[in-house]
């Protein structure tokens, strides 16, 4: 252990409610918007290569050509009350939404700059707007805050002269005012989402970082924030040179999954294509679909992580169709299924290779989601010794009760019910518990 001025503030897993809640919402909905999703990884009539919020730097657009998108930011279609209604149906728990991303264009009228909503025909508060209908339906609000600023003339991605200290100092004034803003602007959001903390003059002068923690929580110190804005004084990013996480949770898991459950909280964010999370007119690759994100869902819950599903609106403020379907689909599989996500944690059982299983916190019950169909029909359940199976039912179907057969010394089979629509299933559990539910240890990550 080496002393630390700017390395974890705290240590462990917060147990306050505002963390509780955030652990229990499981599942939440991405917003990547922005002037990028004007281009919708399109120029001069052209298809764009890389991600589209990316587009700037990827189609090598000039400062004067790319700030002229803010004169076509009029979002005819825009109504942040239809957004939220599909962000419920879906069945998220709270929405992320890009306020800056690495471009500088804010969503909302920034008192610290006119690259912002306020100079465009549109004109309005969108900010203002998305807060209130989101919380209007119940769903906790989020920022994502890009510290790159490639419209900023005081951002610096390397600091080597006096003068770049000079301006990189400034910028740090600017975020922290931006930050301020957010805070006290827009009381309701829950915590930030800092991106763009890899370049040279961030991880050089990783105090800035502590300065932003500090700020935060003497503002609101209920606030929620990720690993990812964390640098200590010694370069190190997420985990501290300590090896102590730095912030609330664990969120490098950027459109991947663990293998096995991190130590820590984490939070997993996903796009439907394969890397796009601004508008992209023409999506290419494979799309996944509401079954694989169900079971990434899933997958993430029985580990104890949450997982966010990234949406990219269109330059003239709707949803796109491919988009509007996935929040279907899952809203219907969570309308039947959600209380096996819902407040869920990671179970005392034996792994096996039908899916996953959660625990809910309080209700006693353990799930079963199954993903891979066993061709035996028999769903293997591994139990603690002495441990039975009271009752066993499919969700949806609760009046068709299963029968478990003994198999072994502490195996059951479970005959595994029809798929006839594509989705897993889910089956729950009661357990009398045995001399401990509990001794399965979930393996060291
Ligand atoms: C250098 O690699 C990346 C990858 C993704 C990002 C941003 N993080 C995601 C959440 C999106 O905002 C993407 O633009 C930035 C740099």
């Amino acid at each position: 252990q080496i002393p630390l001025k700017y390395g974890a503030s705290r240590e462990g897993k917060r147990t306050d409610a505002a963390m509780q809640r955030w652990r229990e919402n499981r599942f939440g909905q991405f917003i990547h918007f922005g002037l990028y999703s004007l281009a919708g990884g399109h120029w001069n009539g052209k298809y764009v290569e890389g991600a589209a919020e990316w587009i700037k730097g990827n189609a090598r657009i000039s400062d004067e050509d790319y700030e002229a998108l803010t004169r076509q930011f009029v979002l005819p279609e825009f109504d942040a009350r239809e957004w939220a209604r599909i962000a419920k149906e879906m069945g998220v728990k709270y929405s992320v939404i890009t306020t800056k991303h690495h471009e500088g264009f804010c969503l909302w009228p920034s008192e610290y700059t006119d690259y912002d909503v306020s100079r465009t025909p549109f004109g309005r508060d969108l900010l203002k707007e998305y807060v209130d209908a989101y919380t209007q339906e119940g769903i906790d609000v989020y920022f994502y805050y890009s510290i790159i600023d490639w419209n900023h003339p005081d951002w610096r991605s390397r600091v080597e002269t006096v003068e770049d200290s000079l301006a990189f100092f400034r910028y740090c004034d600017f975020m922290n005012k931006q930050i301020t803003e957010l805070m006290t602007r827009y009381p309701e959001v829950k915590g930030f989402w800092f991106d763009g903390t890899w370049d040279k003059s961030v991880v050089k002068f990783g105090k800035i970082t502590w300065d932003i923690e500090q700020l935060m929580h003497r503002l609101n110190p209920g606030i929620i924030c990720g690993s990812r804005l964390r640098v200590d004084e010694k370069g190190a990013r997420h985990f501290d040179t300590n090896g102590k996480l730095m912030g609330d949770y664990e969120q490098g898991w950027e459109r991947s999954l663990p293998e096995k459950a991190p130590q820590n909280d984490w939070e997993c964010v996903m796009t439907i294509p394969e890397n796009q999370w601004g508008y992209q007119a023409d999506w290419r690759g494979h799309i996944k679909s509401a079954t694989e994100i169900i079971e990434m869902l899933a997958a993430a819950t029985s580990m104890n992580g949450n997982f966010v599903l990234n949406f990219g609106p269109k330059g003239d403020g709707s949803l796109r169709e491919e988009e509007k379907q996935m929040a279907r689909k899952v809203g219907k599989w969570m309308q039947l299924n959600g209380e096996a996500i819902y407040g869920c944690v990671q179970a005392p059982l034996k792994p096996q290779k039908w899916g996953y299983y959660t625990r809910h916190r309080d209700n006693g019950f353990v799930y079963m989601v199954v993903c891979y169909q066993p061709v035996s029909g028999m769903l293997k359940v591994v139990l603690p010794t002495g441990s039975v199976i009271e009752n066993c039912v499919v969700l949806g179907k609760e009046g068709m009760e299963l029968k478990p057969e003994k198999s072994t010394k502490n195996e059951f089979v479970i005959p595994a019910p029809e798929v006839k629509d594509g989705f897993p299933y889910v089956i729950r559990l009661k357990l009398k518990e045995g001399d401990s539910v509990g001794n399965y240890v979930a393996p060291k990550v």
